[in-house]
C-alpha cells in the first residue's frame, strides 16, 4: 500500500448489536469482520474489536456510558488513535463520543467515503466522492469542527478519515457547502450527458450492453478481464474498482456485446454514495442483461447476494434479464455450487465455466442477428456507409457489384433484403 513507510493508524471497532436498528443497522461477528478488511484497505491496523448488546441504542453515546468507558480503556492499552464505529452515528453522538473518548471518532458510512476518496482516480470519479463528502459533511459541520482544526487541510495522504475537503473550505458557512454541492451536481450532471451521448451512439449501433454488478472483491474486474482479455487491476481488497470500465466482446461470430465493470456494492452503503453515484451505475438501467458475480467462497455469499438485489431494486434496475454467476467455483466443492436456469458457476481466475457463461449470454442476446453476403450496385454504394454504423462489415470486394460480407441485425436484414444473394453460412 501506499502508506508503507507512515504510521498505520491503530484502530479500536466497536459495534452495537440491537434489535431496533433491524438488520441492515445492527453489527455482528460477520459485519465486524467486514468493517476490519474495510480499515486495511484505508491503510488501518485493528487493535481491538467490541461488540455491545442494547435493546435500544442510547440516544447520547450509542452504546451507553459503561460501555465507552470499556472502550476508552482499549484505546489506551492499545494506543489507538480512531475509534470507528460499524453502525450509522448521528452527528451529535459523534461529537459527544468524541469528546469522551478523545481520539477521532468514524462510523462506517465515513470510512466507506474515505476509502472512495482515496480510490477515485477519473475526474468523475472525484466529483462524486467529493458530492457525497460535502453531503455527509453538511449535518455534522459542527461536530467536525473541533478535529478539523487540528488537521491541516489535507487530502490524499494522512490519517483516515482526513481526506477529501480539507480545513479552508470548511472554516466557510454552510451556505458556501450549500453552493459547492449544486456545483457539484451541475458537474456530474454534464458528465451524465456526455454519457448519455455516448449510449445513444451506442444505442444506435445496436450493440447490446451487458453490466457487470456485485458485491465488493466478488471477483467483477477478473471476470471482465477474463472475457476481454482485459488488464483492469483486481485486487483482494474491498472497492478496488470506482470508475466504470467498458470493453468489446465478442460472444460468437454473430455476436458483440460492450460489457462493464462497475463499482461493487456493500452492506450498509452510504446513501449519500449510492445517490452520488448514480451515474456511473446509470449504466444499469440502460443495460440488456445484467451478469451478477457471486463469490460462492464467501460464507456471506446469500447476505451479499441479497443487498445487491436490494441495491438493484434501488436502481430501478430489477426487471433487467440477469444471470446469475458464481464465481471462484475452484474454491468450493462442486456438489455445494446451486444449479438452475440463469445461473452459472466459473472461475473468473481458472477460465473455468467462462465458455458456459458465453454461451448463455449468446442465448439471451444474439436476437437473430445473421451473417450475409450482400451484392450491392455500384449506384447503391452508398448503402455501404449505412452498413459500417448498423452491421458488423467483415469483408467488402469490389467486382460487378460491390460485394460485402456482414453480419446485420433483424432490422438491417429487413432493409437490405433485396441485395442479399447468398443465405448465410451457418
Ligand atoms: N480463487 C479465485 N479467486 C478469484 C476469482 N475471481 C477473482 N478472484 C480474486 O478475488 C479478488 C477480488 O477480485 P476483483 O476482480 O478485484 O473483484 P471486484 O469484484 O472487481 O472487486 P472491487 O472492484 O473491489 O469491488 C482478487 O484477489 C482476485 O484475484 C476466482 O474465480 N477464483
Ligand atoms: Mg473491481
Amino acid at each position: 500500500m501506499e502508506q508503507t513507510q507512515e504510521k498505520r493508524d491503530l484502530v479500536v471497532l466497536v459495534g452495537l448489536n440491537s434489535p431496533v436498528l433491524g438488520r441492515d443497522g445492527t453489527a455482528d461477528d460477520s459485519s465486524m469482520e467486514e468493517l476490519s478488511a474495510l480499515v486495511e484497505t484505508a491503510g488501518g491496523e485493528v487493535t481491538a474489536i467490541l461488540l455491545q448488546n442494547r435493546d435500544k441504542p442510547d440516544p447520547r453515546t450509542f452504546i451507553g456510558e459503561g460501555k465507552v468507558a470499556e472502550v476508552q480503556l482499549y484505546v489506551e492499552n492499545t494506543e489507538a488513535t480512531m475509534v470507528i464505529f460499524d453502525n450509522d452515528l448521528s452527528p451529535s453522538q459523534m461529537r459527544v463520543l468524541t469528546g469522551l473518548l478523545g481520539v477521532q471518532v468514524l462510523d462506517r458510512c465515513g470510512l466507506i467515503l474515505d476509502i472512495f476518496a482515496q480510490r477515485a482516480k477519473t475526474r468523475e470519479g472525484r466529483l462524486q466522492v467529493e458530492l457525497a463528502q460535502y453531503q455527509y459533511l453538511l449535518p455534522r459541520l459542527v461536530g467536525m469542527w473541533t478535529h478539523l482544526e487540528r488537521q491541516a487541510g489535507t487530502s490524499g495522504k494522512g490519517p483516515i478519515g482526513s481526506r477529501g475537503p480539507g480545513e479552508t473550505q470548511l472554516e466557510t458557512d454552510r451556505r458556501h457547502i450549500h453552493r459547492k454541492i449544486a456545483k457539484l451536481r451541475e458537474d456530474l450532471e454534464e458528465v451524465r450527458r456526455v454519457r448519455g451521448t455516448q449510449r445513444d451512439r451506442r444505442q444506435k449501433n445496436e450493440i447490446p450492453v451487458v453490466a457487470i454488478v456485485g458485491y465488493t472483491n466478488a471477483g467483477k474486474s477478473t471476470l471482465l478481464n477474463q472475457l476481454t482479455g482485459a488488464a483492469i487491476p483486481a485486487n483482494n481488497r474491498l472497492f478496488d474498482t470506482l470508475e466504470t470500465t467498458s470493453r468489446l466482446l465478442s460472444v460468437s461470430d454473430t455476436l458483440d456485446v460492450v460489457v462493464s465493470d462497475t463499482v461493487g456494492f456493500i452492506r450498509k452503503l452510504p446513501h449519500q454514495l449510492v445517490e452520488a453515484f448514480k451515474a456511473t451505475l446509470e449504466e444499469l438501467e440502460y443495460a440488456d442483461l445484467l451478469l451478477h458475480v457471486i463469490d460462492v467462497s464467501s460464507p456471506e455469499w446469500q447476505q451479499q447476494t441479497q443487498v445487491v438485489e436490494a441495491l438493484i431494486h434501488e436502481l430501478g434496475a430489477d426487471q433487467l434479464p440477469r444471470i446469475n454467476v458464481f464465481n471462484k467455483s475452484d474454491l468450493v466443492g462442486g456438489d455445494i455450487l446451486p444449479h438452475g436456469e440463469d445461473i452459472v458457476s466459473v472461475s473468473a481466475k481458472t477460465g473455468q465455466g467462462i465458455g458456459d457463461l458465453l454461451a448463455m449470454i449468446g442465448k439471451r442476446l444474439d436476437k437473430g442477428s445473421r451473417r450475409v453476403t450482400l451484392h450491392l450496385p455500384y449506384d447503391k454504394g452508398g448503402l455501404l456507409d449505412a452498413l459500417y454504423r448498423e452491421a458488423k462489415v467483415e469483408q467488402v470486394d469490389y467486382s460487378d457489384t460491390i460485394d460485402v460480407t456482414a453480419v446485420c441485425t433483424p432490422k438491417t436484414l429487413g432493409q437490405v433484403s433485396q441485395w442479399i444473394e447468398s443465405k448465410p453460412q451457418e
